[in-house]
C-alpha cells in the first residue's frame, strides 16, 4: 500500500482530486468507482474546480457508485443519488447515461444487484475506485462478516453504521436499515483503489486496515491483498500510523 499523509483535510482533498484528475486525463473514458459520505466531499469540490478551470472534462467518464440505501426515493435529499448530483454530477459535464448507482427502489432487488454487476462488466470494470472507511472497517456498505468473494448484494446495516449516518437524518430511526452495495470482490476487481481517511475518530480504523491480520471481521483489511492501493490520510487519522510504520504485516 502506498500511504500518503497530509497535514489536514484540505490537503487530503486536493491530493485525492489530483490523483483522480490524473486518471481522467490519462484515460478520458475512465470508469470511476465513487464513494459518498463526509470524507470525499472536499475531493469532489476540488474536482469541480478543476472542471471549471477547464483542466478536466467528464464527457466520456463513466461512474459507478459503491452503494445506495434501500427504500429512500432516488430524489430524497439523503439518497446517495442526490448526494452525487449535488457534489459532482450537476456541476460537471458528465452524461446522465454514464452515471450508475444501484436502484434501492427496484421491485426485484436481487435482480437489481445482478444487473448492476452486469452493467459494470459491460463498461469494462473499474479503473479507479474511491473508498471511504467505516469505523468498523466497512468499505462501501460491506459490514463485518461479509465474504471477501461477495459481489453486489443487499445488506442489513450495522447499528454502528446507522448511528454514524444518523447525523444526516432527523433521527436515528429514520436511517434506512438496508442498502445495496458493491461486494468486496467487486471492489477488489478495480484496477486501482484510493482510500481516503480523515479525522481522529478514524485513526484506529486506518491502523487496523493496514496492520491487522486480514479478516472478514474488519473488511477493509482485504485491501492488503490488492496490488494498487493508495491511502491518503490526514495527520489526525494517521496518529496511530507513524508509531507502527516499522512493523507492517
Ligand atoms: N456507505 C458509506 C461509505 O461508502 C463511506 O465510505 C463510509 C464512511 O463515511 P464518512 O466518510 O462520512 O466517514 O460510511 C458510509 O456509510
Amino acid at each position: 500500500m502506498d500511504i500518503q499523509i497530509c497535514k489536514h483535510y484540505g490537503e487530503l482533498s486536493a491530493k485525492a482530486a489530483e490523483l483522480v484528475g490524473e486518471q481522467i486525463k490519462q484515460k478520458t473514458d475512465s470508469v470511476l468507482g465513487l464513494a459518498t459520505g463526509g470524507t470525499p466531499e472536499g475531493m469532489y469540490a476540488a474536482l469541480v474546480d478543476q472542471y471549471k478551470n477547464k483542466q478536466l472534462s467528464f464527457r466520456e467518464i463513466k461512474t459507478f457508485n459503491l452503494d445506495e440505501y434501500i427504500g429512500l426515493p432516488a430524489d430524497h435529499p439523503l439518497s446517495y443519488r442526490v448526494y452525487m448530483d449535488e457534489h459532482l454530477f450537476n456541476n460537471v459535464d458528465i452524461s446522465e447515461k454514464n452515471v450508475h448507482l444501484p436502484d434501492g427502489n427496484a421491485t426485484d432487488l436481487a435482480a437489481e444487484c445482478d444487473r448492476y454487476e452486469e452493467r459494470l462488466r459491460h463498461a469494462g470494470g473499474i479503473d479507479l475506485q474511491v473508498l471511504g472507511l467505516g469505523h468498523n472497517g466497512h468499505i462501501g456498505f460491506n459490514e463485518p462478516g461479509t465474504a471477501f468473494e461477495s459481489s453486489t448484494h443487499i445488506v442489513d446495516l450495522d447499528e454502528k453504521t446507522r448511528e454514524a449516518n444518523a447525523r444526516y437524518f432527523e433521527k436515528k430511526s429514520a436511517v434506512p436499515r438496508q442498502a445495496i452495495t458493491m461486494g468486496i470482490q467487486t471492489i477488489l476487481s478495480a484496477r486501482k483503489v484510493l482510500v481516503l481517511v480523515s479525522g481522529t475518530d478514524k485513526a484506529e480504523a486506518v491502523r487496523d486496515m493496514i496492520y491487522r491480520e486480514m479478516t472478514t471481521s474488519f473488511p477493509a483489511t482485504v485491501l492488503q491483498k490488492h496490488p494498487a492501493v493508495t491511502v491518503i490520510a490526514d495527520e489526525e487519522a494517521a496518529t496511530h500510523l507513524q508509531q507502527e510504520e516499522q512493523t507492517p504485516n
